[in-house]
């Protein structure tokens, strides 16, 4: 799939854009502070319905106005879908085919992006939450039965661990409504570790072949799905729930203790591993780096084979952080393939020699114009 064209309203720093895209390399120059990101970001916003840089979308809207459209239109094999956000201080209203969508889970998986930004390169060093975001947005855009089980899971949890504190603090003592709420929360927890691990191994599998391309067949990658629920029990849905309802058992005086829930998927975590070594704790910086750009490029493979369709890919600043030789592998692996955007202060080096005919946008002050004019249809290549 690709995006044809993106309309902006009132969104962060541009009061009004209109850009027709490349259906290959689009390269967003210009000085910081300018409007890069915000461009890369409306994009992200336009899949998913909400920010990768913040939690509130108000910040979305230009300090100057009360409401910000974001539109654009989305080229697949079955046909062209036009899609629009808006956003405003009575929430988000979001329409496909110019329907408003009921729920915003009927409408996320419509255009699907994979965005890879500096903080990305911490998704092995980081904290167990980025891998926890890491899967579920992935994973979520891939496949709306996990996005349905994931929202069902936080308000079952938001709720147990409200009841929780409760008797905490001997505002209520009814345990039997806390095991009402704990069969709940074992059912789609156990569904969404379940569809972690199918997808995890499915990931993994592109994400070996890619490292063991970068690293020169020198290292295997391997993922360790890190949870409290036993080896054994990993099998399938019905297994895994059986074992959260022991351990919410279990578990039963420490969580009342503690006054929140200690199990299920939101506490658990991904690991990875190069040659039989967790690259988190013994990896090089260089290890770390591969792993992370190994699993960026294996989702765009694992999508494909998902949706059947590739994303679009959203490059913020990345290139910047990688030295030559993976950046050759970045652009190659790409190049053809994916409708990719890459914000940069300056097109220059290896980053100009390996990209062919970019699509190239100058950015300035909440402003945006293409250089030249742009040849996207021209540039088109057979696949999707
Ligand atoms: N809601 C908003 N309304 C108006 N302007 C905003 C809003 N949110 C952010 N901005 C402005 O957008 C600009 C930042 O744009 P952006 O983050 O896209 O920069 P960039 O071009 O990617 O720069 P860098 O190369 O430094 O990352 C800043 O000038 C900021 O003040």
């Amino acid at each position: 799939m690709y995006l044809q064209e993106l309309q902006l309203q009132h969104f962060r720093n541009y009061p009004e854009a209109d850009i027709r895209l490349g259906r290959g390399i689009n390269v967003l120059l210009g000085e910081n502070a300018q409007g890069k990101t915000n461009l890369l970001e409306a994009i992200y916003v336009l899949a998913l319905t909400r920010s990768h840089r913040t939690a509130n979308d108000h910040d979305l809207v230009n300090w100057q106005a009360k409401t910000a459209k974001v539109s654009g239109r989305v080229v697949k094999s079955a046909g062209t879908v036009p899609l629009e956000l808006t956003f405003s201080r009575q929430g988000k209203r979001a329409k496909v085919n110019h329907l408003e969508q009921a729920r915003l889970s009927q409408y996320v998986g419509q255009l699907n992006v994979i965005l890879f930004a500096p903080e990305d390169l911490a998704i092995v060093k980081g904290a167990p939450s980025i891998r926890r975001r890491f899967m579920d947005m992935e994973f979520g855009q891939m496949n709306p039965r996990y996005l349905y089980n994931l929202s069902q899971y936080r308000t079952l949890l938001k709720q147990r661990n409200r009841y929780l504190k409760d008797l905490q603090h001997k505002q209520k003592r009814d345990l039997l409504f806390l095991s009402v709420l704990s069969d709940q929360l074992a059912l789609y927890g156990a569904e969404i570790i379940a569809q972690r691990l199918r997808m995890l191994h499915k990931l993994e599998h592109w994400a070996q072949v890619i490292h063991a391309e970068i690293s020169q067949q020198r290292e295997t990658l391997t993922f360790h799905y890190a949870t409290q629920v036993p080896d054994e029990a990993l099998t399938d849905a019905k297994s895994i729930q059986a074992a959260l309802s022991a351990l919410y058992e279990k578990q039963r005086d420490k969580e009342l203790y503690q006054g929140t829930t200690l199990v299920g998927p939101h506490r658990d975590d991904l690991h990875f591993w190069v040659n039989d070594k967790n690259v988190q704790t013994f990896g090089s910086q260089g290890q770390q780096r591969t792993t992370a750009l190994s699993v960026k490029l294996a989702e765009i493979d694992l999508m494909k084979e998902e949706t059947g369709e590739y994303p679009v890919l959203l490059l913020d600043d990345v290139l910047s952080e990688l030295d030559d030789a993976r950046q050759t592998h970045l652009l190659t692996a790409i190049q053809d393939k994916v409708q990719t955007f890459i914000t940069t202060t300056s097109l220059s080096g290896i980053t100009r020699q390996l990209i062919k005919d970019p699509t190239i946008f100058h950015v300035a002050d909440g402003t945006v114009v293409a250089d030249g004019s742009p040849t996207s249809d021209d540039s088109a290549t057979k696949e999707d």
